[in-house]
């Protein structure tokens, strides 16, 4: 049992109604989950608000509630805190209780719009390869060194962060690469972790859904590096334009990468093909197994954090050139009739741009490129008619399908992706609802040398229908189509 007193140090409190010497069991913030002894933490969300639960969690077993208004009516024997921001004291209090576990290893954080996924998985493989015990925290899984759980978040709500970095402190992990998403960085989710350092990928279009604007989208990110302390690193793109933005009020000491000007780490693509990248970092030539130009900028982002975290240069470059492509990244199969089907999870209209100028810039042209694509419902609708546009436009042939409908009717969002297709690129189009028989008509209508890129769902083995997860994984699917071609 720990003590209340114990695990609110740090937080900022306006009012104390009753006791906090009172011993608790464990925290929650979904009064579902509460059972006897435990501190329910009241949080305004987006659908319901955590206050209106208070008396169910009491009813429940909670022994102290920590709230931004006091209920009108209180319980006796129950302990009130009254906070400025529960989203705030909930992640500090979360340290607290795991005994501040971001502080016995160090943690490092990735954000911007694309490559959060990839940079942090690639560190894990090579410090991993490097021989430490490694930690991360990803969209596609948790690691807590070689043990997997299952990730529901790309950046997981403050408890369970800290759940899994205490569980990192009990295998004795050094180094832990975690994504910070924009929606995380909103939500408090990492506030109270101690960084030691920062990276960021990327800003585009994505989630104004959630964020209102661009600016806002903007902000929020710089917010990740406002945080940093002194003694941790803030490494940032260059070459984007928010880049120097995001390294504006930070405290941490700062670093640059960029292909295309002047930076501390400094890349060049050297070649560039189906079979990997040579790059020159800084003075150093490197082959890498990665594909895209876009990975330049992440394989430049792993060095230069593996240099700022003291691994040895060679040591690095050698790593490096041993790492593999992460699952739903660019992940691609041959099949016998020698058409290459790509999937990757580009879903957003920066990420699907890149990935289509990639296979455009590596292709001979005699070929033809077919995309299976979709958007996912609940999300941001901005960002269909442009993923409709750039898939039509940089495609020989374009298949708009279902991504995750979620909650709302398929054939509408195939509707709003249609909408951004320009006239002369109606007649590549074709819009098929079920995922699975687009990527069958994909399958049917290649050729040999053609190319298939499937993309927005890349690692997924499920489609959200409905609130319900039904099977489903497009690399096992276009493997199957392409071989019963064969038969
Ligand atoms: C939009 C969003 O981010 N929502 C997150 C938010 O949920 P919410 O605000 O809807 O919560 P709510 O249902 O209104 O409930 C408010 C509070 O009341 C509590 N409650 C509710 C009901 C009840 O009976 N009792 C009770 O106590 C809830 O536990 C909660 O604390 O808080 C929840 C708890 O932490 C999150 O699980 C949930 O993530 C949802 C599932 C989600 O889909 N989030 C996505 C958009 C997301 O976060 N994505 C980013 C990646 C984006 C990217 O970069 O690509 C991510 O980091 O994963
Ligand atoms: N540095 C990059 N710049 C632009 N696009 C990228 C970059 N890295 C990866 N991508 C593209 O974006 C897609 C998503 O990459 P990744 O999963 O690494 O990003 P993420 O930031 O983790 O995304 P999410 O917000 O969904 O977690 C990839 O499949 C690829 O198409
Ligand atoms: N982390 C992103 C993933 C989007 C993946 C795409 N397949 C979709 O379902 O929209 C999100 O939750 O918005
Ligand atoms: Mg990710």
């Amino acid at each position: 049992m720990t003590q209340l007193k114990d695990i609110l140090y740090k937080v900022s409190i306006n009012a104390v109604v009753g006791n906090t010497t009172t011993s608790i069991d464990k925290i929650e913030f979904d009064s579902r989950k509460i059972s006897q002894d435990d501190v329910f933490v009241a949080i305004r969300g987006n659908v319901s608000d955590g206050h209106d639960f208070i008396a169910k969690a009491i009813d429940l077993g909670a022994k102290a509630i920590i709230c931004e208004e006091i209920p009108d009516i209180q319980v006796n024997g129950i302990t009130y805190i009254v906070v400025q921001d529960t989203k705030s004291a909930l992640a500090i209090m979360a340290s607290n209780y795991y005994n501040a576990p971001s502080e016995n290893l160090k943690l490092v954080g990735v954000t911007g719009t694309n490559g959060k996924t990839t940079i942090a998985s690639l560190l894990y493989q090579l410090f991993k390869k490097a021989g430490f015990k490694v930690g991360l925290l990803s969209t596609v899984k948790i690691l807590v060194d070689t043990k997997k759980y299952q990730a529901t978040h790309t950046t997981p709500d403050s408890l369970t962060i800290n759940y899994y970095l205490k569980e990192m402190n009990e295998e004795g992990v050094e180094y832990c690469f975690m994504e910070v998403s924009s929606h995380g960085i909103h939500q408090k989710r990492t506030e109270g972790l101690v960084f030691a350092g920062g990276i960021f990928t990327n800003l585009s279009h994505d989630h104004l859904d959630y964020h209102n604007t661009f600016k806002e989208y903007r902000d929020v990110k710089k917010a990740f590096f406002d945080e940093l302390s002194s003694n941790a690193f803030a490494l940032t793109n260059k070459d984007d334009k928010n880049g120097a933005f995001m390294l504006q009020n930070t405290k941490a000491k700062q670093y640059t990468y960029a292909l295309k000007s002047y930076a501390d780490y400094r890349g060049q693509i050297l070649e560039n093909n189906l079979e990997g990248l040579l790059l020159k970092l800084n003075e150093h030539e490197v082959w890498t197994k990665l594909i895209g130009s876009f990975n330049a900028y992440n394989v430049l982002a792993i060095f230069a954090t593996a240099e700022l975290l003291g691994l040895e240069t060679l040591e690095t470059l050698r790593l490096l050139s041993d790492l593999q492509s992460v699952s739903g990244r660019f992940q691609y199969l041959i099949s016998e009739e020698k058409i290459t089907a790509i999937v990757d999870y580009a879903h957003t209209p920066d990420a699907l741009k890149n990935v289509l100028e990639t296979i455009n810039d590596i292709r001979t042209n005699n070929e033809t490129l077919i995309t299976v694509v979709g958007c996912g419902g609940d999300r941001d609708k901005m960002k269909r008619p442009v993923m409709g546009n750039i898939a039509a436009k940089l495609s020989n042939k374009a298949i708009f399908t279902s991504d995750n409908p979620r909650t709302e009717n398929p054939d509408q969002i195939i509707e709003d992706i249609e909408k951004g297709v320009e006239p002369q690129d109606y007649k590549k189009t074709l819009s098929i609802t079920d995922r699975k028989q687009a990527i069958k008509t994909a399958c049917q209508l290649a050729e040999k040398d053609d190319i298939i890129l499937i993309a927005g769902k890349g690692h997924e083995t499920y489609q959200e229908i409905n609130g319900e997860r039904i099977d489903f994984d497009d690399f096992k699917i276009v493997k199957e189509e392409l071989e019963k071609l064969n038969k």
